[in-house]
């Protein structure tokens, strides 16, 4: 097995000259290549926090975050912008889809970024758009499709560039139960076909009983680590 994501021992304190809040507190985890691991707790857990010190949004006050062998927190500003461009996928709650470029140019945008090539840019655009079922929408603009859609393309933008790993904050926070359901398809078939490796926070139990893996964090601490059926019998998960 192959480890993507190894934080260890890392801390965020966010105010910490006027009214601190310890928001992750010394935690450690280790993702290898092919998880599929849901981040779940009470809100004001440390989630959102948590995923943003693993996707090098955000540094962390203590510890270190090593992705693919890389220690992020001690690359320059530039650098880690350039490391978070060619590795790591984000799918985020409110989709941040760009509102003026079609589905097509959100999707290529990214690759664009990275120097591919046209040709390798539109083999890529069409075989992501087969495999998020929109192939007949990418000429269309976010406005346009669906809060579901919209995710979808998300997903399809996260995986355009070939990430080590896939980060998604509440990624079904804002769809009904239906496009919930279809966007956690998609993740699995591309995690099971592809071995594309996700961490995905979420307060949806259903989504929760998908995980393969279930960190539960609690004060920023990791709670428990585990199968969902542990996770049921001892943690009840609330909105
Ligand atoms: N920018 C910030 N400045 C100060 N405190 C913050 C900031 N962001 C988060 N916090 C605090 O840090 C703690 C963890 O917040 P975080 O957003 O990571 O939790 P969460 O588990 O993602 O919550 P939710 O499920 O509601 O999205 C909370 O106490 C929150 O109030």
């Amino acid at each position: 097995m192959k480890t993507v994501i190894d934080a260890h021992n890392i801390k965020k304190i966010y105010n910490p000259e006027t009214v601190p809040v310890v928001a992750v507190n010394n935690v450690h985890l280790h993702l290898e290549r092919g998880e599929f691991t849901a981040l779940v707790g009470p809100s004001g857990s440390g989630k959102t926090t948590l995923l943003n010190l693993i996707g090098g949004l955000d540094k962390p006050d203590n510890g270190s975050v090593i992705i693919n062998g890389v220690d992020i927190t001690r690359l320059s500003a530039n650098k880690l912008i350039d490391f978070r461009l060619h590795n790591i996928g984000f799918v985020f709650q409110s989709f941040n889809l760009i509102p003026v470029l079609s589905a097509r140019e959100n999707v290529e945008l990214i690759m664009q970024l990275q120097h591919v090539k046209k040709a390798e840019i539109n083999v890529r655009v069409t075989s992501l758009f087969r495999q998020i079922g929109l192939e007949d929408k990418m000429d269309v603009r976010p406005a346009q499709l669906s809060g579901g859609q919209q995710q979808r393309i998300a997903v399809a933008r996260a995986l355009a560039s070939r990430p080590q790993f896939i980060l998604a904050d509440e990624p079904t926070a804002n769809l009904d139960t239906k496009s919930a359901d279809n966007l956690l398809d998609i993740m699995a078939k591309l995690n099971k076909e592809e071995n594309m490796t996700f961490i995905f926070s979420t307060h949806d139990q259903r989504v929760i009983e998908r995980a393969r893996r279930v960190v539960t964090l609690v004060d920023g601490q990791i709670h428990t680590d585990s199968s969902p059926v542990s996770v049921h019998a001892d943690y009840p998960v609330t909105a």
